[in-house]
């Protein structure tokens, strides 16, 4: 039986991680949330109980997260999202020494359609215009969502171009027409959406929009615990939802 820990348990996402973790006959080896206090020694316990390590809390937690994992020889699942180019440069120091898998979206379903964008990214050229427009619930304190930069991500990748050069986020006021061959963002917040994204290839008299909706969080719970699962006895690296369900 494997024992999952999780950071971030008593949260959103914790609570639906509890439940995937059960229903698939795992054990709950253990939850850190801030409330607790003393988050970097209380990880470092619930670590060395674990074989795989899961987070979903905030960036500010984000080191004391890998340290542990590091010092307990652990892989760990990183699903926070808002982390900024430091929070991922520490990640890649983690992965230098366990197995990492830090991603915006864990679910299936988001996975396929990360891959399905690549690949029309890649077909329709950039004579069609990029847009990710994504809602969420109104707690959510990070924009864009992390699903969406992973979208654009594969957008990008498919296109042959580096994001960073080629983001527009935020739009406001005159001057805001989109430069030729951007990805532009829209962030919409409200009610309990669990998550929905679309991505739209605006073309010349037509448009295609691939679009995925979150009906609950459970979607991104499962798809944790199979990828939490799945990096145990991997050796030292990143991996990618992809990978772990085969799609490349
Ligand atoms: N990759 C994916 O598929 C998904 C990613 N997410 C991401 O997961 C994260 C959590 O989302 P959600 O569960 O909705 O958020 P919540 O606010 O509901 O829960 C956050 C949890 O993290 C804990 N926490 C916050 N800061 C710290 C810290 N410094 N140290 C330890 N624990 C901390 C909180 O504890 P306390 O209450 O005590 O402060 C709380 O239990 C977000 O970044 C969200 O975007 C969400 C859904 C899917
Ligand atoms: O905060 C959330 O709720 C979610 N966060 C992730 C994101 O930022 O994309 C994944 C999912 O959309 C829900």
């Amino acid at each position: 039986m494997t024992r999952i820990g999780i950071v971030g348990s008593a949260g959103q996402m914790g609570k639906a991680l509890k439940e995937a973790i059960a229903a698939a006959g795992h054990d709950l080896a253990g939850g850190v949330d801030q409330a607790d206090g003393d988050v970097a020694g209380r990880v470092q316990e619930v670590a060395r109980q674990s074989d795989v390590l899961v987070d979903f809390s905030a960036p500010d937690a984000l080191s004391a997260t890998l340290a542990a994992a590091v010092a307990a020889e652990v892989p760990v699942l990183i699903g926070t999202t808002g982390l900024d180019a430091a929070h991922l440069a520490a990640i890649d120091r983690a992965a230098s020494r366990i197995a990492v898998l830090q991603t915006g979206n864990t679910s299936l379903g988001v996975a396929m359609l990360a891959h399905v964008v690549r690949e029309t990214a890649a077909r329709l050229g950039p004579q069609f215009d990029i847009e990710i427009v994504e809602m969420h619930h109104r707690m959510k304190i990070d924009a864009p969502s992390g699903t969406a930069l992973l979208l654009a991500q594969a957008a990008a990748q498919g296109r042959g171009i580096a994001l960073a050069d080629h983001m527009e986020r935020g739009r406001d006021g005159s001057g805001a027409a989109r430069d030729r061959g951007a990805i532009g963002f829209a962030s919409l917040r409200g009610g309990t959406v669990a998550g929905e994204h679309s991505v739209i290839f605006a073309g010349d008299d037509e448009r295609v929009v691939l679009s995925h909706q979150a009906e609950n969080r459970m979607v991104f719970a499962r798809g944790a615990v199979r990828a939490a699962c799945w990096l145990i006895g991997k050796p030292p690296g990143r991996f990618t939802m992809a990978q772990v369900l085969d799609l490349q």
